[in-house]
């Protein structure tokens, strides 16, 4: 039987500063550990001064050795760093491990780190005697609550340096060190305990190594006799989110049993689509074991977005599974898919600010009684016909029309009910039909032909035509009309787990402030917030909150919602902010800025730059190919992977849900953010619309993970009130007075 190997949380630490030749070293080490450990080559010892003599060190080449943690009987290895020779001595003399008497976790923990980084924070802290401590009002004895060792504990709640205080939280182990950032982010103590641990069993056998292995405390990743998921996690450089989840989106991600839907949200960052992942991947799994005929549904909003989650999930599920059991759809194209097996039709999709579909509400509406706004009748339709799929005349004459704002009469409503009718004849007549038209006839089509039932022939449909569903998994669940909630809900049957919903109504850039239990989605009392920011700085984590601040959202059922609490693991360089007299000069100072990002280290593709109008981005990435800067624009339907080492070049709006090293968001001025059509907007309509502004601002900059320039020419938007302190300086880290 071969060998278990673990890596441990501490192992990437080492890891991630290896030359490729020697991963490859460390990945030829671990076969032959699994394979054959009492290989002499490897030359397993136990050093001396260790304080434990299960800590050993092996041979992975002349110069390298691994340092390692025996479990009992010689049954498996957890693998904690790879040093070169004389430091892996050092580093294994310094190691403690055990398994934590409160939480259960086999910790292991680099304890020379973990004790120059407290005494250092200790040190700082003692110069300044009159700072708050950073845990103000958290005691000692709530972070034994977390497994800290008391004198760390003791010692934590006086310090009074934020950066000293992530600095000591980073040499924790996972739990611990999770428990100490969520705290210092101003969680409270029981919050946090709900996410991080939850329940703890009342006699911990500290004795029990193996046990505490199997615990999502330990943060431990391992190979069970297999070496695919450990070949596969090293190759891709540990991703961390293959491996490491948060407990919370761990234990989200692999529950089984909800009663029904269930509900995620979280700030920009917090690994929600990492979340919705994993959990697809369970499911299909799931489905497996069962051998079941269904499939798992992955949708969220853009096509790019689909794509991209495509490739994350067939990293981590294999291509073989995603194949059997998972459809990957933007929620337009699966509406599409459905409009094609229901009627047939081959019918062309437009939005709503197509100049055709313009045109046809122009020609609708002029043999109106009334004369009646293009906005509101686009509004009217969307909102109240299509989120309520009226299909009938009668039905639009009584039905409830609630949050609409204006009254209207039973008469002025017939009037409206002829200019739909024109407007839809007029579109069908071209062979056109509007996105969200599109998804309400989709939804009905898929209420009629129920997947779930036996196959039958109606009206020359077949029954089951339509792919059988057995769980979705829905992404950026804030940008979806009651028209794709109602699709989704006719594909998917009412039972146990059937929905998984993530989302955050920050981000809202199409849709408007739903409630989700008005579709047949009711997820109260079943929902968790994410708040560990994984991809940006603290300091672009401060100015994308500061975009938001003080603008409370809805939680996609009906509460309002903040992003209190949330927090980021590391520090970078503070956001910059620069105005011009005109595009020329933002532009060329654009290229600058890009030219000292690839100074810097950051490769063109690591680097994108953002605008919010679709009409400047290929004028900008010429501009930038002119100055010497390799660029390409992302559309709609652009394969990332296929564009190479160009700085990309996109929309606000196409920005949803991507990340870069870099990012640069371009042309932020008074006049063109938000566009002119918002700006002259009037209510109701207008505060709809500068919300989604305000989020694709915020959307724009949390897709940053390191450095955020932002640029304008003329009057920089009003949308940045609060994020600028004066042209060309940012507050970032700070808080405003
Ligand atoms: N547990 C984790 N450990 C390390 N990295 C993580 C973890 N979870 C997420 N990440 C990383 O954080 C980044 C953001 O994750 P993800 O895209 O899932 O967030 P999100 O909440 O969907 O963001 P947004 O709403 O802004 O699109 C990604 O780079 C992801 O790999």
């Amino acid at each position: 039987m071969s060998t278990r190997v673990v890596v441990s949380g501490l192992f990437s630490k080492s890891y991630s500063s290896l030359d490729g030749s020697i991963k490859n070293k460390v990945l030829d080490f671990v076969v032959k550990l699994q394979e054959r450990p009492d290989l002499t080559g490897l030359d397993l010892k136990t050093p001396e001064g260790v304080r434990d003599p299960r800590i050993k060190t092996a041979r992975v080449n002349d110069f390298w050795r691994a340092v390692l943690i025996e479990l009992p009987r010689a049954s498996g290895y957890v693998l904690v760093a790879v040093k070169p020779h004389d430091d892996a001595y050092t580093y294994a003399a310094k190691l403690r491990f055990g398994v934590n008497e409160v939480t259960g976790a086999l910790d292991v923990v680099d304890a020379a780190a973990l004790n120059k980084a407290i005494t250092q924070a200790s040190a700082v802290s003692s110069t300044q005697p009159r700072r708050t401590p950073v845990l103000s009002g958290i005691r000692a004895r709530d972070l034994r609550r977390f497994g800290i060792d008391t004198d760390i504990a003791e010692r934590l709640v006086t310090i009074t340096d934020e950066d000293q205080l992530l600095t000591v939280a980073e040499e924790l182990p996972g739990v611990q060190g999770n428990a100490v950032l969520d705290l210092a982010a101003g969680r409270g103590v029981d919050e946090v305990w709900a996410d991080l641990i939850a329940e703890v069993e009342s006699n911990i056998d500290t004795g029990d190594l193996l046990g505490a292995l199997d615990r999502p405390q330990s943060r431990l990743v391992f190979t069970d006799g297999s070496i695919e998921e450990l070949r596969a996690a090293l190759e891709s450089d540990l991703k961390a989110w293959r491996i490491w989840l948060h407990p919370l989106q761990r234990r989200l991600a692999y529950h089984n049993g909800w009663k029904g839907p269930y509900r995620v949200t979280g700030g920009a960052g917090t690994g929600k689509t990492v979340t919705a992942i994993h959990r697809a991947r369970h499911l299909a799994q799931r489905l497996d074991e069962e051998a079941s005929d269904a499939k798992v549904l992955f949708t969220t909003f853009t096509r790019n977005l689909a794509q991209n989650i495509e490739s994350q999930l067939t990293e981590l599920a294999g291509p073989e599974l995603m194949r059997r059991r998972v459809d990957v759809v933007n929620i337009d194209s699966l509406a599409q898919r459905v409009l094609r097996i229901g009627d047939g039709a081959r019918l062309t999709l437009r939005k709503d600010d197509d100049p055709g579909v313009l045109q046809a509400w122009e020609t609708a509406r002029a043999a109106a009684a009334e004369e009646w706004d293009i906005s509101f009748l686009q509004s009217e339709w969307n909102e109240v016909v299509l989120a309520q799929g009226i299909e009938e005349r009668a039905e639009y004459l009584t039905v409830s029309r609630s949050g609409r704002g204006r009254r209207i009469s039973r008469l002025q409503r017939a009037d409206l009910w002829a200019v739909f009718e024109r407007f839809t004849q007029l579109l069908n007549a071209q062979n056109l039909i509007t996105f969200t038209r599109a998804a309400a006839r989709a939804a009905t089509i898929a209420a009629q032909l129920n997947p779930h039932e036996a196959p039958v022939f109606d009206s020359g449909i077949r029954r089951g035509a339509l792919p059988k569903y057995r769980y979705v998994v829905v992404d950026e669940a804030q940008d979806l009309h009651p028209a794709h909630w109602r699709l989704i809900r006719a594909l998917v049957p009412h039972d146990s787990d059937d929905l998984f919903i993530v989302g955050d109504a920050h981000q809202r850039i199409y849709g408007k402030p739903i409630v989700l239990s008005r579709y047949g989605i009711e997820t109260r009392g079943r929902s968790r917030r994410l708040t560990v920011n994984y991809r940006t700085s603290r300091e672009i984590l401060d100015w994308s909150l500061k975009v938001a601040y003080g603008h409370a959202v809805d939680d996609l059922e009906g509460d309002t919602e903040s992003l209190a609490g949330a927090r980021s693991a590391f520090r970078g360089p503070v956001p910059e902010a620069r105005g011009f007299d005109s595009s020329r000069q933002e532009h060329s100072a654009l290229i600058d800025k890009l030219q000292s990002w690839r100074r810097d280290g950051v490769t063109w593709s690591q680097m994108a730059v953002v605008t919010r109008s679709n009409r400047r981005v290929a004028d900008l990435a010429d501009t930038l190919s002119t100055g010497g800067v390799p660029a390409a624009e992302v559309g709609a339907g652009t394969d990332e992977n296929a564009l190479g080492e160009v700085v990309r070049v996109m929309t606000m709006h196409r920005a949803k849900g991507l990340e870069y090293r870099a990012v640069a968001i371009v042309g932020v001025s008074q006049r063109e953010l938000p566009p002119r059509g918002v700006r002259e907007l009037k209510e109701p309509e207008r505060e709809v619309a500068w919300a989604r502004e305000r989020g694709l601002v915020y959307v724009a900059g949390s897709r940053a993970r390191e450095y955020l320039y932002i640029s304008w020419a003329g009057e920089r938007s009003e949308l940045l009130a609060g994020t600028v302190i004066d042209e060309g300086e940012l507050r970032g880290g700070r808080a405003l007075p």
